[in-house]
């Protein structure tokens, strides 16, 4: 689902690369925890998933697709296909929860009937049920990125990227984050998630890719968050 072959990026006026001759493979299905300590390049990982960054050599596949060959004109449409969920949640703040969730697919122009099916749906899969006409200043932390999961999701994407979404949420909460992620995972949707949540990671016993100054230092199945950063 998602391919590097000895990808390297280097941002402009840096000498280190952000990514250093990195390749890694994520099939479909699968959930992947990246970590590694700030600055490692998870989020440049990310970025070069959705084509937000080019890389400087290296290939990168998403879905099939050669990144290097996607027009500017089907990058949307790339776009589209993966959800992304942030640390700060990234909510309309003068909508409701319905309306946050209902927006992501008025901009690509799902009908109204198909809208209002889904939208309760999913906002009842993040486990907000009865909460749709609340807006998010009246919503919790944790509340607010099940909104912003659900408005990813909505759209059933192959992929989600997920970066820190447990970053500005109490442990306790940010339990109730991961059953969601889990959930969504066990749907068929690819997650992969950058964190540095130590607890969050050990407890899912996920695959593991840890980055270090760029370039890739462990990969384990089934694994744990390592060393403290
Ligand atoms: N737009 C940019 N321009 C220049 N350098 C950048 C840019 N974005 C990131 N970098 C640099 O690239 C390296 C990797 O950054 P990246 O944001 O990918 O790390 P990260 O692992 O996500 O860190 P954090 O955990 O703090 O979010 C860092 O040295 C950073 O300073």
């Amino acid at each position: 689902m998602i391919h590097f072959d000895n990808v390297t990026k280097v941002y402009q006026n840096q000498n280190r690369p952000a990514l250093d001759h990195v390749s890694v493979d994520v099939d479909k299905g699968e959930f992947v925890f990246l970590v590694g300590p700030s600055g490692s390049g998870k989020s440049t990982f990310l970025r070069l998933v959705l084509k937000e960054e080019r890389p400087n050599s290296g290939a990168i596949h998403v879905a099939g697709k050669d990144l290097a060959r996607l027009t500017n004109f089907k990058v949307p449409h790339l776009r589209r296909r993966i959800g992304c969920v942030f640390q700060d949640f990234r909510l309309l703040p003068n909508k409701n929860v319905y309306e946050n969730v209902a927006f992501a697919l008025e901009v690509i122009g799902k009908p109204r009937r198909f809208i209002r099916k889904v939208v309760p749906e999913v906002i009842e899969l993040v486990g907000l049920e009865g909460k749709a006409h609340r807006m998010p200043d009246e919503l919790s932390g944790g509340e607010q990125q099940r909104v912003a999961m659900a408005r990813a999701f909505v759209n059933r994407p192959m992929i989600l990227l997920a970066d820190e979404p447990t970053g500005n949420i109490d442990p306790a909460t940010s339990i109730g984050i991961m059953k969601v992620l889990d959930r969504i995972n066990r749907t068929g949707t690819t997650v992969v998630m950058a964190t540095h949540d130590a607890a969050i990671v050990d407890s899912m016993r996920k695959r593991v890719v840890e980055l270090e100054d760029g370039k890739i230092v462990r990969d384990q199945s089934r694994g744990v968050y390592g060393q403290a950063y």
